[in-house]
């Protein structure tokens, strides 16, 4: 008899959370214990057993989400965007006072989101232009996305690390906006489109070539492997990861 983790979704009436609740449902070593929307009292996590907690919520709701969870020993698997570096840091100094809880925040479930992000900050010290273009759904409420800042932050972390100039840019004169956002250093651009799900693509720039990273998700389901990933491996990784490479062995 193999044993179930208990599971709960936060944000389960959302585009994200329906998707979970079916793909925990389905997993023959998960049980999913409690399936929460806006309004639903979180103590029902603890009333229901939960050892695994996925949140895919809102941006304003996610912080006390997590901290509930981590209060009450629950691992997190937390898949909503907002986690800016003063949330990481809130999070992490809590996560000190609970030994052996695990919480993963992971800007992009999609396996092939992941690596493209990898390999483009990996590939971007060797070339002088970097630009990044994320596509959405326009039901999103975020710009830039969750997935395009982390890019954006591997990349300048890649070539500040490797001592490379910033992308050369003439522009003197500019309707704002035009250039896009800048997210330490590196222009991120955001389209909203309906008929589109996830999508990005990182442009690298060297005299006479361009190298494009291009990444899809063309239905939700796609974020589903990743979702049961970070439930299956969470709990061996105690104390805060950020990205899903975390617990994959990109060699790089
Ligand atoms: N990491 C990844 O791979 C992915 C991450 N995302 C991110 O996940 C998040 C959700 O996306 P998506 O599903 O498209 O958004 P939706 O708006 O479809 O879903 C969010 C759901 O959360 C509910 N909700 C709001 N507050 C709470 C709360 N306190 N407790 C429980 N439920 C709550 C909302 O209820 P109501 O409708 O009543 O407001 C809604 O049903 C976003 O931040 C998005 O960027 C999305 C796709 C992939
Ligand atoms: O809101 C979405 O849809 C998505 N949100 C995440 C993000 O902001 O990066 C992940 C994915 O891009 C889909």
């Amino acid at each position: 008899m193999i044993e179930q983790l208990p599971v709960a979704v936060l944000g389960a009436n959302g585009r994200m959370g329906a998707e979970a609740v079916k793909a925990v449902e389905s997993a023959p070593d998960m049980k999913l214990v409690a399936a929460l929307g806006r309004g639903d009292s979180l103590t029902s996590l603890t009333d229901a057993g939960a050892r695994f907690v996925v949140d895919l919520t809102v941006p304003e709701s996610t912080e006390a989400n997590v901290r509930f969870a981590v209060e009450n020993g629950m691992h997190a698997v937390v898949g909503t965007t907002g986690w800016d570096a003063g949330r990481l840091e809130r999070l992490e100094s809590l996560l000190t006072g609970h030994e052996g809880v695990g919480v993963l925040i992971a800007p992009n479930f999609a396996l092939g989101s992941v690596l493209a992000s990898a390999f483009a900050a990996k590939a971007s010290k060797y070339f002088e232009s970097v630009e990044v273009i994320e596509l959405h759904h326009p039901d999103k409420v975020d710009a830039p996305s969750g997935t395009a800042v982390r890019t954006a932050q591997l990349i300048a972390a890649e070539r500040a690390s490797a001592g490379v100039e910033p992308s050369p840019d003439a522009t003197t004169s500019e309707l704002a906006g035009a250039r896009g956002c800048e997210v330490d250093g590196i222009r991120v651009h955001s389209v909203r489109l309906r008929g589109l799900v996830a999508h990005q693509e990182v442009l690298l720039g060297g005299p006479g070539e361009q190298l494009t990273f291009r990444h899809d998700s063309f239905d939700r389901a796609s974020f589903m492997p990743g979702v049961l990933l970070g439930v299956r491996n969470v709990a061996q990784h105690p104390g805060l990861t950020v990205g899903l490479d975390g617990y994959l062995d990109l060699g790089l």
